[in-house]
């Protein structure tokens, strides 16, 4: 890459002219990996950057403009092994516009040229730009006879063999009209699905890895041996023409219907458009859909539509006058990773971040970039064997990232020629960053495979998973503590007013901090109105009005809950993989909590857990290890004993009522019940001895259905079971419970 980057206006002619020697060689070398090798070492976006550069430099010093300058230049010399085809048309490349005053100056030299006919409405058309590489398909009397590739835009590739195994390209054309001799020229490419299946079967027999679908289409393509391209699913779409015998329409945009009729793929993303806002229209709706089309756009090619025009207006050397390619952002830049952190998730999981030199991918300014997990890192998993995607990433590394449409930053790529002498692989730490904590890999129970990633285990005392803890122990299934929503609990979190669960209990106690938390909440909510409607708010509340009515409701209903259900208690503690039905199991078999701490702790102390803990149906080594975590973490220990201050769980009695009017009876809960939660509606039918199913069969006897109820109901109404709203459900157990 060219070091020097002095504004083109202050290079000295000796400069310039070293200067213009280095980019004509560089530049020629990337062509020569780009086109002849299939494998470019740099990205698109830093070799149009050369290009530009080289440009920029010419136009300053005219004289200094060498022979062999790459402006001009199309493609590379044909490779050796091909037979060569000499293009009785030439093929060339693109003008380039990066931006909407690009496209603008682009229809003023259009006006201007065409000055004289004052009439004149200029059309043109706007077409996807594929990313493959074209292709010259030669067909006389309507049969296939030659292919060549685009080679150095004079002479190119004789590669007809490979390109008869595309299906897309017609052996024999279909229909009628068409030229005696006709050159169809379009763009050979693969489409993602085709890149990543080639990836994985490579993979799978530890072949080279691939890429980027354009390359890999090229490489497939300029194959000595045609059944390798026949094996890679290549695709074309015909936008253009060589030499003709006779013109396929009067306009390109008609021609380009013609190639359809005659059997070929079109882009159905071309239109006809007159202004500079249709055109540019265009290009937003194709950016929009990119992402989504299957195979790689890198722009939009805006061409005059009349061919009498585009012979009027001509050529320069190596482009078209009459048509412009508008490139989209480049979507991969090279950058340095600095620095690796790891960042703690609410969930408590661990997940490296790289920070990188700034870098513009996309539009848009990208600084870090996930690195999923410390497999990902070292580019295999903790037996050795390779990971599909891993990089082996290290900091100090020149990596490639690439943001395509909406997808997340990510690093596609590692440029091993130029890591630092010294980078060292990627360690990645044991222990939470935030609280110290263990953090472990889980063995996945129903595949046997160690998670990728690790979990920090101080559930209860990592800040950084406090608040979504705090949230989950006032959440409905849970201690359901009404008025002490998910947004009540990051205020007081964020003001310090809460740290672990048993703060909520002694909330009380700091009343007046609860007030004026809540007062500054309202006092902002008040003048964020009051801005909105362009006023402001001068009145600062009074003592009395400070009063915040709500806050004795608030305290009473965490009173309330002083003596929770065994079972949400549980619940509420957050531990990972006990679930509200995990935690109702446990409560049945242990039934106070004294017990079930006794033996969580005995759990955990344990050689083999298994001696110490009671086999339960339902509960297999996830519950038992996530147990074994919990209680092994003394800090866990600490924050249960000051929340066992607070509250006294009842214990857990098993009073089946056998009388109970749908005792034995088999019953499902369907549609957003609104007097009780799913979990209390079970544990109601549970104790008055019914039990409680997921799904309607032949076995079901009833169906409590609240609104919103769908696909259930209808098959309870086919199976003429019987259905009952939540009143009558209540009617129904009054009494009993
Ligand atoms: N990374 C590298 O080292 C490296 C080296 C050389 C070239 N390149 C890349 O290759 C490209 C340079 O090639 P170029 O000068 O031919 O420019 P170009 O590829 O940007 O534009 C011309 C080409 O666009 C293609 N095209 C796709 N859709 C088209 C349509 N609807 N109508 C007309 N043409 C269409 C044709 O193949 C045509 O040859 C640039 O994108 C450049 O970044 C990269
Ligand atoms: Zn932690």
């Amino acid at each position: 890459m060219s070091e020097s980057q002095k504004p083109v206006d202050t290079l000295t002619v000796e400069e310039a002219t070293r200067e213009l020697a280095l980019l004509a060689t560089e530049i020629a070398e990337h062509d020569r990996r780009y086109h002849m090798e299939d494998a470019p070492t740099i990205t698109d976006a830093e070799y149009d950057a050369l290009r530009i550069r080289n440009a920029e430099i010419e136009a300053q010093f005219p004289e200094l403009v060498r022979q062999d300058s790459p402006t001009g230049s199309v493609g590379a010399p044909p490779a050796e092994g091909f037979a060569k085809v000499r293009h009785a048309v030439p093929m060339l490349s693109l003008a380039k516009a990066y931006t909407d005053q690009d496209v603008v100056d682009f229809l003023e030299r259009a006006k201007r040229f065409f000055e004289r006919d004052k009439e004149l409405d200029i059309a043109f058309t706007a077409e996807p730009k594929i990313d493959g590489l074209s292709a010259s398909l030669r067909y006389e009397n309507g049969i296939f006879v030659q292919g060549a590739t685009r080679g150095d835009g004079t002479v190119g590739e004789d590669i007809t063999t490979n390109l008869k195994t595309i299906a897309d390209i017609p052996h024999k054309l279909k229909g009628s009209g068409w030229p005696e001799v006709i050159e169809i020229r379009g763009e050979v490419y693969m489409t993602y699905a085709e890149f990543q299946a080639l990836k994985e079967r490579s993979a799978a027999m530890g072949g080279q890895d691939y890429v980027n679908p354009r390359n890999t289409a090229a490489g497939s393509l300029r194959q000595k041996d045609a059944s390798v391209t026949a094996s890679r699913n290549l695709k074309f779409f015909a936008y253009a023409w060589g030499y003709t015998t006779e013109d396929p329409a009067p306009t390109q945009f008609d021609s380009v219907q013609k190639f359809a009729e005659w059997g070929f793929k079109i882009s159905p993303l071309m239109v006809r458009a007159k202004s500079v806002d249709d055109l540019i229209a265009q290009y937003k709706l194709i950016e929009a859909q990119r992402s989504l089309l299957g195979y790689d756009i890198d722009g939009v090619v805006y061409k005059v539509d009349q061919l009498d025009l585009q012979r009027r207006w001509g050529f320069v050397t190596g482009e078209p006058r009459w048509a412009v390619a508008h490139k989209f952002p480049a979507e991969q830049a090279t950058t340095t990773v600095r620095q690796i952190d790891i960042q703690v998730g609410r969930t408590g999981t661990l997940a490296p971040v790289a920070r990188l030199d700034p870098v513009s991918v996309g539009g848009v300014t990208v600084v870090n970039v996930t690195l999923h997990n410390e497999d990902y890192i070292a580019g295999k998993d903790s037996n050795g064997l390779p990971i599909r995607d891993g990089k082996d990433i290290r900091i100090g590394d020149t990596v490639i990232i690439q943001r395509a449409g909406d997808v997340i930053p990510q690093i596609v790529d590692v440029i091993l020629e130029k890591r630092p002498a010294d980078a060292k692989p990627y360690e990645m730490r044991h222990t939470c960053p935030i609280c110290g904590s263990p953090a472990t890999r889980e063995i996945n129970e129903k595949t046997g495979k160690e998670d990728s990633r690790r979990r920090c285990t101080g559930e209860l005392i990592c800040p950084a998973q406090a608040v979504e803890a705090l949230r989950h122990f006032v959440s409905r299934g849970a201690m359901d503590i009404e008025g002490l929503g998910a947004e009540n609990i990051d205020l007081f979190f964020n003001a310090g007013l809460l740290k672990t669960a048993a703060d909520i209990f002694t909330l009380r106690d700091r009343r007046a901090e609860v007030q004026q938390t809540l007062f500054e909440k309202r006092e902002a909510q008040a003048q964020a109105r009051e801005a909105a409607k362009g006023t402001t708010r001068k009145k600062v509340l009074s003592a009395e009005e400070r009063t915040y009515e709500g806050l004795d409701k608030l305290f009473a209903a965490i009173d309330a809950r002083r003596e929770p259900e065994l079972d949400r208690f549980i619940f509420a503690l957050g531990i990972r993989h006990i679930g509200e039905t995990t935690a109702a199991v446990l409560a049945k078999t242990f039934s106070t909590v004294e017990e079930f701490i006794r033996v969580g702790n005995e759990t955990a102390a344990a050689d083999d857990p298994h001696t110490v803990f009671p086999s339960i149906n339902g509960i297999g080594d996830t519950v038992i290890g996530a147990l074994r975590d919990f209680f092994g973490n003394e800090r866990n220990d600490d924050v249960l004993d000051a929340l066992l201050q607070q509250v006294s769980p009842k214990p857990y009695i098993v009073s089946v009522s056998a009388d109970s009017q749908v005792a034995g009876k088999t019953i499902v809960f369907t549609g957003s019940l609104e007097k009780m939660s799913r979990g209390e509606a079970k544990a109601m039918a549970e104790r008055l001895g019914a039990k409680v199913a997921g799904s309607v069969s032949a076995k079901t006897d009833l169906v409590v259905a609240g609104p919103g109820a769908g696909s259930k109901l209808k098959l309870a109404s086919e199976l003429g079971i019987e259905v009952i709203d939540e009143d009558q459900w209540f009617e129904r157990v009054a009494g009993s419970s």
